[in-house]
């Protein structure tokens, strides 16, 4: 049971791809049944366990732990509506000796296992099986799905049929993307990988803890990176923006607006049209609180045209014309929204939407949200996974554009500048705990760095 950081993210077609290249399927289904079978019962304890298992190889992977769990001296029983069809699945349920009891009528157990449907999904569950799934989810103290909850679309996290929320869901061999996407991931719970023994590798991957850039005794404030905060209308965001550049590790901090006070480290001037031309500048942050009024246009041109590497955020996005070509670096950090507006509408799922966009703008994405994905125009994605919702406030992504800033002028590339400032903004917003305000978060990035 190893946690998804760093994993590769699999589709359907991807991981029947990796399962075929290993060779004996039968094997395969051996091993999966068994890394459930350890999983389980190490999570189950003494505890009473009920397996439902469906018509596929996920229901066959249920029947094979159901086996193996109960010749290890687990009480199991095992409930299905719908005798196995696929081969390894009809040989599972023939090893399995015990009784299998009715979905329906079935009684609950404290521990809960769905092996229903896995990867093979086609369509929304039928309503009595929803209706068992769910009765007896409610009715179990820990409920366990075996690699996904049963009822979610693997590959784009959508839920055609809402499952229960499970407290674990053991992915086997990889995570997939419903494990990650919204809504499907919330109902995943804690997501943890049973190794099978199936090689897998691929371009998108949950976002891993980064490599971060520590000063050491030769660094100057200079090298540690000078970003530049082109503000506009609204003070607050830009300084919000400003002040999570300072915090996520910027030895300079160049606020270019209106506004006066703390912090007094962060150096502050007017805009001007010259206000770009320092060589020593690593990185520009443009858009929180730029409004959208005169003038604003020419600061983005004006940034756009310095040369210096980009993060552009909030109203400068409504600004950009993402086909028109730039030649510094760039990264973007739309919402929901703010991706509609410059991509129109998206095609397929959000890890598909993000990769297309990132190519066409020839830009790094933070395609920003419960589901944060991070896409490089060469085809890289990053997912985080398990951010705390209390993120949803307003404020949030200027600290995030700011921390992007940082992680540029300090050197990162920028699809690493663009996760390790969205891991690191997860990191402050779980060390802030609950209703949480923006500013809290843009101190919290000092403890997390
Ligand atoms: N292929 C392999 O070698 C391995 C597969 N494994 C397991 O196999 C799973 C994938 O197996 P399958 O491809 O058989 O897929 P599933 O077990 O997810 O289900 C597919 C079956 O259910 C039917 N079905 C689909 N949606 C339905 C619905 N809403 N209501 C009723 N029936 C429905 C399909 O017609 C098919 O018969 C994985 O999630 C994993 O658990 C593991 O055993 C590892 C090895
Ligand atoms: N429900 C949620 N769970 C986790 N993170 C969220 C959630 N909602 C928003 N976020 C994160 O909070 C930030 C909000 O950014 P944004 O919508 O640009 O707000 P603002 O412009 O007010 O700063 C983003 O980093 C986003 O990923
Ligand atoms: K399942």
């Amino acid at each position: 049971m190893t946690p998804i950081d760093g994993y590769p993210i699999l589709t359907t077609a991807a991981m029947r791809a990796a399962e075929e290249a290993c060779g004996d399927p039968a094997m395969l289904m051996e091993r999966a049944g068994a890394a459930v079978a350890a999983a389980v019962g190490r999570l189950a304890g003494g505890s009473a366990i009920l397996i439902l298992c469906g018509p596929g190889n996920n229901g066959g992977d249920g029947y094979v732990a159901a086996r193996l769990m109960t010749a290890a001296g687990h009480a199991v029983r095992v409930a299905a509506d719908d005798e196995p069809r696929s081969a390894l699945a009809i040989d599972a349920r023939r090893r399995w000796t015990g009784p299998v009891e009715p979905l329906g009528t079935a009684l609950p157990a404290p521990i809960l296992v769905d092996a229903l449907f896995g990867t093979g999904l086609t369509r929304p569950l039928e309503n009595r099986t929803a209706a068992a799934l769910h009765r007896l989810a409610d009715a179990a103290s820990l409920r366990i799905a075996i690699d996904l909850p049963s009822g979610v679309a693997t590959d784009d996290g959508t839920v055609p049929t809402m499952p229960p929320r499970f407290d674990v869901t053991l992915a086997l061999a990889a995570p997939k993307p419903a494990h990650l996407l919204q809504p499907a991931a919330r109902q995943a719970g804690r997501v943890r990988v049973l190794d099978i023994g199936v090689p897998v590798t691929g371009d998108a991957h949950v976002l891993a803890r980064p490599v971060l850039p520590d000063p050491g005794p030769e660094s100057h404030k200079y090298s540690r990176g000078m970003v530049a905060v082109v503000g506009g209308d609204m003070a607050g965001a830009a300084e919000l923006a400003s002040l999570a550049a300072m915090r996520a590790g910027a030895g300079y901090v160049l606020y270019l607006g209106e506004g006066q006070g703390p912090p007094h480290g962060l150096v502050r001037r007017r805009w001007s049209p010259d206000a770009l031309d320092d060589p020593r500048i690593g990185a520009v942050v443009i858009g929180p609180g730029l409004g959208r009024g005169d003038g604003t246009g020419a600061r983005l041109a004006t940034a756009i045209g310095s040369g210096h590497e980009l993060v552009i955020d909030g109203d400068a996005l409504r600004l950009l014309d993402v086909d028109a070509p730039r030649t510094a670096t760039t990264i973007l950090t739309p919402h929901a929204g703010e991706f509609a507006h410059l991509f129109g509408k998206a095609w397929g799922s959000k890890i598909d939407a993000t990769r297309m966009a990132a190519r066409r703008a020839d830009a790094v994405i933070v395609h920003k949200g419960a589901d944060t994905v991070i896409a490089a125009p060469d085809g890289r994605v990053a997912v985080s996974a398990g951010s705390s919702d209390w993120l949803s406030a307003a404020g949030t992504g200027d600290v995030l554009a700011g921390a992007a800033g940082a992680m540029l002028a300090a050197g990162l590339p920028p699809f690493e500048a663009a996760g390790a400032a969205v891991w690191l903004h997860r990191a402050a917003a779980a060390v802030c705990g609950r209703s949480f305000i923006a500013d809290d978060l843009a101190a919290a990035l000092s403890r997390v760095r």
